[in-house]
């Protein structure tokens, strides 16, 4: 991180009651870097960007935003677009009333019709709030979020109830804002979202950090995966495997290239095919289900 961090958590822990639900967490985001925040249901994350964005305080631990503290709100808030996973807007008014309202309390300048153009939503800029479907609402939100380019946007769950097509022009406007500098932290359960954008990951589970890097830094973890079944059963395979309960084999390793080439080349010699034969790397979703197991 070559600049003061956007946002600096040391030693976080927050407690409700008797219930221990962050402990010890510690990380940093780097200006204009994409953060994805994920984990286990209840593993605290929404509890750790509450305290981020000044909602909650930390029962020890620090957190800076900006190098202030979150709780210095009129210094940190302008600088922040929050799209939380449920919206409180005033059923009543409508989007473009909406868009107003939340864009005069940022102190950000904007165009209303432009962050209504941006997400779709000009033909509904009349239309009352009572009266969006979810996934308009969804896009409301996150309108109110990126309102004013902010330099620091929070993205809880941002694509829940979207279809395909809003989902795909939700992530063209978040690339857009990241050209301009906009540093991103997403929450979220989709973790091919994550994956494909994520330029680091935190992966939280019962409160602490299971694991924290790039992509590749988590997935390179776990060995990746050869399955695949043999036409003629044979005791002498190339490589280790085991045979898993659908009567498939299943070969584990560090070197996925390397075995794969072995098997291929082993298969070839011996005239076998290997049938429904599938490799990859470890996915995020392995590693997930790994720290779940934990
Ligand atoms: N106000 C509260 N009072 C008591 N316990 C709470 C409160 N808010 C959250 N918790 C508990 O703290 C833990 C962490 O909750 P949090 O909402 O931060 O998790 P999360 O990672 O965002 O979960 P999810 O993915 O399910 O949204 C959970 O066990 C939750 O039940």
């Amino acid at each position: 991180m070559n600049s003061a961090p956007v946002i600096d958590v040391e030693r976080l822990n927050l407690s409700y009651g008797d219930f221990h639900a962050v402990k010890d967490l510690s990380f940093q985001v780097g200006r204009g870097e994409f953060y994805a925040l994920l984990g286990t249901n209840g593993a605290g994350k929404t509890s750790t960007l509450e305290t981020i964005e000044g909602h909650r305080t930390a029962t020890s631990g620090t957190v800076r935003v900006f190098g202030r503290s979150p709780l210095e709100r009129r210094a940190v808030r302008p600088r922040m677009g929050i799209m939380l996973q449920e919206s409180g807007f005033t059923p009543d008014l409508t989007v473009r009333e909406s868009v107003r309202l939340v864009g005069s309390l940022t102190q950000r300048s904007d165009s209303v019709d432009r962050v209504l153009g941006v997400v779709g939503l000009t033909h509904k800029a009349g239309t009352r709030v009572s009266q969006l479907s979810g996934g308009e609402k969804r896009r409301l939100d996150f309108a109110t979020a990126v309102y004013g380019t902010p330099e620091l946007i929070f993205l809880d769950e941002p694509t829940t109830g979207l279809d395909i097509q809003s989902r795909d022009a939700l992530w063209d406007a978040v690339d857009r804002l990241r050209e301009d500098g906009s540093t991103i932290v997403l929450t979220t359960h989709y973790l091919e979202e994550a994956q494909q954008r994520a330029d680091r990951i935190g992966l939280m589970h019962k409160g602490t950090f299971h694991r924290e890097g790039t992509v590749s830094e988590l997935t390179r973890t776990l060995p990746a995966t050869v399955r695949f079944a043999l036409s003629v059963p044979t005791a002498t395979l190339p490589v280790p495997a085991t045979l898993q309960g659908d009567g498939t084999l299943l070969v584990q390793t560090f070197e996925l290239q390397k075995d794969l080439h072995i098997l291929l080349g082993w298969a070839h010699d011996n005239g076998l095919e290997l049938l429904d034969l599938q490799a990859g790397p470890t996915r995020l979703d392995d590693v997930f289900r790994a720290i779940s197991a934990e």
